[in-house]
């Protein structure tokens, strides 16, 4: 298992946001995302996702560029994005259970992943009645419901307190010791072992060339 970006550029709506920019990763890594506000570490992890496509360069898994086959792909990856889209009249079990259906894998226990949330008095409750903080614990549920390969996270901890920080934090943990790869933006340090870092900065789009003065 190994996913690959090469020589990535990318932009957003018109603006360039990086170029050049790669990185490599293999069972049990993690990458944290950083970098201000802005300056395209959702974009990022879009063009990760395959949502779009990167101006130049290449994302690989396995090797094969991800654009040869993305329906393959996308099986393999759980994307948390900054939206829950949560309905708010179902409740948080009915929404995992319909996330599941969604995603063509069914699923036998949906409280297992709601309790592991702390979640479990929430299960029965329509999500229109959910905190911020149980909202996000509840998009994250999904990732011990589906167990991807690839995790990406797009600031997973806004919003969450300490006991979910240390929830989730566990996950990724556990996540990467079974041989899985995440692959993370956020604003907040987490507590990840030997986890890699990458500044979106330090890949700065690339200029067009300078016109002659005469
Ligand atoms: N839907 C969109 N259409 C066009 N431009 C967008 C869109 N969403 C974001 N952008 C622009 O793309 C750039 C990068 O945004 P992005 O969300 O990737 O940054 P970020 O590093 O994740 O920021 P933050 O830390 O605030 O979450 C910003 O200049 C932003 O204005």
């Amino acid at each position: 298992m190994r996913l690959s970006a090469e020589s990535l550029s990318g932009v957003r709506g018109e603006r360039p946001l990086f170029s050049s920019l790669g990185f490599a990763l293999e069972p049990g890594d993690a990458l944290v995302l950083t970098g201000p506000n802005g300056s395209g570490k959702s974009s990022l992890l879009r063009l990760v996702a395959g949502f779009g496509r990167p101006t130049a360069g290449t994302l690989r898994w396995n090797g094969a560029p991800i654009a040869d086959d993305l329906e393959s792909y996308q099986r393999v990856l759980h994307f948390v994005g900054h939206q829950e889209a949560l309905k708010p009249a179902l409740t948080a079990r009915e929404t995992l259970r319909f996330w599941a259906d969604l995603a063509g894998r069914p699923l036998d226990d949906t409280l297992g992943p709601l309790t592991t949330m702390g979640l479990a008095r929430a299960a029965a409750q329509p999500c229109r009645f959910l905190s911020s903080g149980q909202r996000r614990r509840l998009a994250l549920a999904r990732l011990i419901a589906w167990q991807a390969p690839l995790w990406l996270l797009d600031e997973p901890t806004v919003g969450l307190d300490d006991e979910a920080l240390a929830l989730v934090t566990d996950l990724i943990e556990r996540h990467r010791a079974r041989g899985g790869i995440v692959l993370l933006a956020t604003h907040q340090p987490l507590a990840l072992a030997r986890a890699r870092h990458l500044s979106i900065a330090d890949f700065p789009p690339a200029r067009p060339a300078a016109a002659t003065a005469w």
